[in-house]
């Protein structure tokens, strides 16, 4: 029988929330093997392997079709899959998972509140250095159209994976783009969100993959899912 694959972070706080959100439906996911094995099963329901990723490797493993349904962050899918909303189809979002991309700037430009203000920044900053301002962040392609949306133009990405918000204090870029929850790591950074800078209200969301190999096997298995996830099943 051909099997549905499911792609589930493989580790951290999403793994733990993903694997309540299928409990309160009556699907057991099971970590297998040792404690630290990337291996699982899927209980409660017939005919799905689990496959243990990286929440930010779910949304390319979806876009190629390799896993048929994936739960990881809007962020990460809107960012990974150019046009994703050809590639894969929202099935529900879940409720956790809450993060924010958003764009600060550091606490001291007393006189940059909007992004509208981020452009006079920019000529200024070109005229004195002769440089673009930098933006440091890992959401290139979504810093990139919510800039272009607002007109601003004069700046350059720097591509930061991790610390992001370092990055100001250790020269390397004068703004930011990240994620934010509790807002702590902005605050500690001396780095404050400008009033419009919401780039994405991010949460964790259970995807299918357009192109993935749908048999009838594999259908039957998502409309059993559907039905108990309480879900209406997506036209793929
Ligand atoms: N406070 C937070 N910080 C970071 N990510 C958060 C936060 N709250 C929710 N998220 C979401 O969690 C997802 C990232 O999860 P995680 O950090 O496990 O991924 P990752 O960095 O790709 O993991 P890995 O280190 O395995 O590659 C994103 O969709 C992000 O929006
Ligand atoms: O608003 P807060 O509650 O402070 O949370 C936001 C921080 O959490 C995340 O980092 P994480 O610790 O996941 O590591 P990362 O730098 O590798 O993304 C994110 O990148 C922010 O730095």
């Amino acid at each position: 029988m051909s099997r549905l694959k499911l792609g589930l972070p493989s580790k951290g706080r999403l793994q733990g929330q993903c694997i309540a959100w299928f409990h309160d439906r009556g699907i057991a996911i099971e970590r297998s093997g040792a404690e630290r094995e990337y291996a699982g099963t899927v209980s409660g329901v017939d005919g799905v392997d689990l496959v243990l990723l990286s929440a930010s490797e779910i949304p390319r493993e979806l876009a190629a079709g390799r896993i048929h349904l994936g739960i990881t962050g809007q962020d990460l899918v809107h960012e990974t899959i150019p046009g994703w909303e050809g590639r894969v189809s929202q099935l529900a979002a879940l409720g956790f998972g809450r993060a924010d991309l958003v764009i600060a700037v550091p606490s001291i430009w007393v006189d940059v509140e909007s992004v509208e203000d981020l452009d006079a920044v920019a000529a200024d900053f070109r005229a004195r250095h002769g440089l673009r301002l930098r933006v440091a962040t890992k959401y290139h392609h979504l810093v990139r159209d919510f800039l272009r949306k607002r007109g601003v133009a004069d700046y350059r990405i720097v591509d930061s994976q991790g610390a992001t918000e370092g990055t100001v204090k250790n020269l390397t870029a004068e703004l930011i783009a990240d994620i934010t929850s509790t807002g702590e790591t902005l605050r500690a950074n001396h780095l404050r969100v400008l009033e419009d800078g919401l780039i994405l209200a991010s949460e964790a969301a259970l995807f299918a993959a357009r192109a993935a190999a749908w048999g009838p096997e594999e259908r039957e298995t998502l409309a059993t899912l559907c039905a108990r996830m309480g879900l209406s099943e997506p036209a793929l």
